[in-house]
């Protein structure tokens, strides 16, 4: 039998896929699994390095790779990057997954992601970016997602218990 995440989570930069993902495995005594730590870890630098030195293409190239090999081998919690859906190929590969949209309106992603450094996408006029991004992804998080779950004004542990309970059979 193959092994298939438990769980996927999708959702906008700052919608908390890394934070509460973490904490829901925790919850569920499975391993998480990020497919941007993936990424550096292969490519052996952080992510906004790799977009400086090989630019966003080479980025979703890494990408689409660490999401095909994490769909096919991992059986615990699994976050993808919050582009990872933008690739068509991502998005059919999740198709028959359980995936959760991890939803978050402007204001608490702003609060969360500080518009500071570490998200390369966000370098330039970031709360007008952010908030470009967020409308372009909308319908692509909610066509692959099985679930979504607001995060607006709610603690990573909270909503880890919630998405525990939804994926009790
Ligand atoms: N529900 C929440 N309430 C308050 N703060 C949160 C919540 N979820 C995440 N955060 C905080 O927001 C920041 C961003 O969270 P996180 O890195 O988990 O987002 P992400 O969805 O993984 O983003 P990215 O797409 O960039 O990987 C972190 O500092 C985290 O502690
Ligand atoms: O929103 C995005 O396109 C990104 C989000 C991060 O998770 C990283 O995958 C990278 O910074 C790109
Ligand atoms: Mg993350």
């Amino acid at each position: 039998m193959s092994t298939r995440p438990v769980c996927v989570l999708v959702g906008a930069p700052g919608s908390g896929k890394t934070t509460v993902g973490s904490a829901l495995a925790a919850a569920l005594g499975v391993e998480f699994r990020d497919t941007d730590l993936d990424i550096e870890q292969l490519a052996a630098k952080p992510i906004p390095e790799i977009f400086v030195d090989e630019g966003e293409d080479h980025f979703r190239t890494l990408e689409r790779a660490a999401v095909a090999a994490a769909l096919a081998s991992h059986g615990g919690v699994l976050a993808l990057g919050g582009g990872a859906i933008l690739a068509e190929e991502n998005r059919a590969a999740l198709i028959g997954h359980t995936v959760v949209h991890l939803s978050v309106q402007l204001p608490d992603a702003v609060k969360r992601v500080g518009l500071g450094a570490g998200r390369p996408l966000l370098a330039i006029n970031p709360r007008a970016t952010l908030k470009h991004l967020m409308e372009q992804r909308r319908p692509l998080y909610a066509e692959v997602a099985t679930a979504t779950v607001v995060t607006d004004g709610r603690t990573p542990e909270e909503l880890a218990a919630e998405i525990a309970a939804l994926l009790k059979p």
